[in-house]
């Protein structure tokens, strides 16, 4: 005789049991079936005895039995309900409910996993592909170390004071007993994964005007977000090696300094201001800040007219492990002292806001402010202690040309061309961004660097003669601005030859009319059609 002991000792090899449960976990909830079985075990158990029950048991002593053993019972196989709301107590957005959100969007769309029954699939602006969302009082499925969780969405709208108010929250039921692995592990896994991709939020307009959609891709608390799939590193940064070291130590030491800052009683917040021209890499370089440290990128304009509780709520739903990014703060500072308001709002009382909120509320932090123009920033705002960090981005240096042809054409060592390029950039200024342009150029490796060559051959020649002119005008001692001069002469150099290119089309369309009058009788237009739309957008209600 086999015993079932032996029966199953025997059939191991054969077969998983282990592995076959958990693979059927999606399709029976064993703890479940057991649970809804448990009134009928119970009442077996109470019909079997009752001869017994009957004659030496009274009633009240044999419910009060029953009641034990059901409430025994009910030990091992109650649920548990988890709530996790889109926003917390403080009205502010809860990562957790995003990191759920986007946990069942991948588990929906997981083409091996069973799909509910009922789901959402949402394309809008300029998302690229559909998203699959998880659709009002569905459950979904999920299984975590063969422990079976259900999932539910609610989307409750009620009205306060005649206000439109949408209270969303999921809804996790497990059964009880679990709660740490699943609070521990499960809830913990599920943010930890959310947390470590990288994402890009810019201000929603929509959430302040109205609640009207725009292009968004996916909405938290004030916020638009998508994926950060900017691919910049510091490897591909052409910038000063030297800088470029102190920098990444710089990040490396506030990152490791949490108590530091506890024990000093700062704020665990570092800010950076990056000057420079328009493109030297003061962008790329916040990418490749962002991508080194797995921080999200908060992307804040100042040119709106925001209000101070705007900006606190804006600042107080950004999270911990974040980059808040104001670029070209000298024209923000020039919006913000333009706003007819007793009391406008300077970057020096922004920053003391943001140090008041991230020191109750907030962990390590970055804050990044980008300028062109270094000199018409508020000396305030340069003093020690605000900005802990400076970092010039320069124009193309030869080692930054080699690191950009070493990315863009992959050569290895030296080409014989540096040498002509080292010797021009060292008499003209080009940014990287122009480096790079004229590097994604199609053609050979040398045919390409040749065309870089002609190209700084051609900055250097404007270079001459701009300097010429000055040169002219400072002799005729005339009081003009030789870079804006040559500006203008180029102008007018490309409307000769706007002209000519008229009078050879009508020349040849046999049309007798004068092509410098046309070009002139045009260019009138296009002012006046520019200054009818500017009247308009000042004020659309005028028809
Ligand atoms: N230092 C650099 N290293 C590598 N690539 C660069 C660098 N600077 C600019 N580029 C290239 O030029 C493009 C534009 O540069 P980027 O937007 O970072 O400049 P910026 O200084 O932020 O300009 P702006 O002040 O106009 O915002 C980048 O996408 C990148 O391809």
């Amino acid at each position: 005789m086999f015993t079932f002991r032996e029966m199953f000792a025997s059939l191991a090899p054969f077969f998983n049991f282990r592995e076959m449960f958990a693979s059927l976990a999606p399709f029976f909830n064993f703890r479940e079936m057991f649970t809804s079985l448990a009134p009928f075990f119970t009442a077996a158990v109470v019909i079997v005895l009752s001869p017994f029950v009957k004659e030496h048991i009274p009633s009240a002593v044999s419910n009060y039995l029953v009641s034990m053993y059901e409430q025994w019972l009910s030990r091992f196989f109650t649920r548990v309900t988890v709530v996790i709301e889109e926003k917390g107590d403080l009205n502010i957005s809860n990562q957790v409910y995003e990191a759920v959100r986007a946990h069942l969007r991948t588990l929906i769309s997981n083409s091996t996993k069973p799909k509910p029954k009922r789901f959402k699939v949402n394309k809008e602006g300029r998302q690229n592909e559909s998203i699959i969302g998880i659709a009002e009082n569905e459950e979904v499925i999920d299984i975590f170390d063969g422990i079976r969780l259900s999932w539910k969405f609610h989307d409750v709208r009620r009205d306060v004071y005649g206000q439109n108010v949408t209270d969303r929250y999921f809804e996790l039921s497990f059964d009880k007993g679990l709660e740490n692995k699943v609070l521990e592990s499960y809830l913990n896994d599920i943010v930890a994964r959310y947390e470590s991709v990288v994402k890009i939020y810019s201000r929603d307009e929509a959430y302040y005007n109205g609640g009207i959609a725009s292009t968004s891709v996916e909405r938290d608390a004030g916020w638009i977000y998508a994926i950060f799939k900017h691919p910049f590193t510091f490897e591909k940064l052409a910038m000063d090696p030297k800088q470029k070291e102190i920098l990444i130590n710089d990040l490396k030491r506030f990152l490791g300094r949490k108590d530091l800052y506890e024990y000093v009683g700062k704020t665990w917040k570092r800010g950076y201001l990056l000057y420079g021209p328009p493109g030297t890499g003061k962008s790329s370089l916040i990418a490749a800040m962002a991508n080194y440290l797995k921080f999200n990128i908060y992307e804040l304009s100042l040119s709106h007219q925001l209000t101070d509780e705007d900006l606190r709520n804006i600042l107080l739903s950004t999270t911990n492990r974040s980059i808040l990014v104001i670029e070209d703060i000298d024209c923000c500072a020039e919006l913000a002292n333009q706003r007819k308001k007793k009391d406008p709002f300077t970057l020096s009382g922004l920053l003391n806001i943001i140090d008041g909120l991230w020191s109750s509320c907030g962990e390590e932090r970055i804050i990044v402010f980008t300028t062109n123009h270094k000199d018409k920033l508020d000396p305030a705002l340069l003093r020690p202690g605000r900005m802990d960090v400076h970092v010039h981005m320069s124009y193309c240096t030869i080692d930054g040309f080699k690191l950009l042809a070493t990315n863009y054409l992959k050569i290895e060592g030296d080409h014989q061309l540096y040498r002509q390029v080292e010797d021009l950039l060292k008499n003209i200024n080009v940014t990287p961004a122009e480096i790079a342009e004229e590097l994604l150029k199609s053609g050979g490796t040398d045919v390409v660097l040749r065309g870089v060559v002609e190209f700084l051959e051609q900055r250097e020649r404007e270079k001459t003669k701009v300097a010429d002119l000055k040169e002219l005008l400072k002799s005729a001692d005339i009081d003009v601005d030789a870079e804006g001069l040559a500006k203008f002469l180029e102008q007018k150099k490309l409307e000769k030859a706007k002209t000519t290119e008229a009078e050879q089309l009508l020349k040849s369309a046999d049309i007798d009319v004068d092509a410098e009058g046309l070009v002139k009788f045009l260019k009138q237009k296009k002012i006046e059609n520019a200054k009818a739309a500017e009247a308009k957008c000042i004020n659309p209600n005028e028809s």
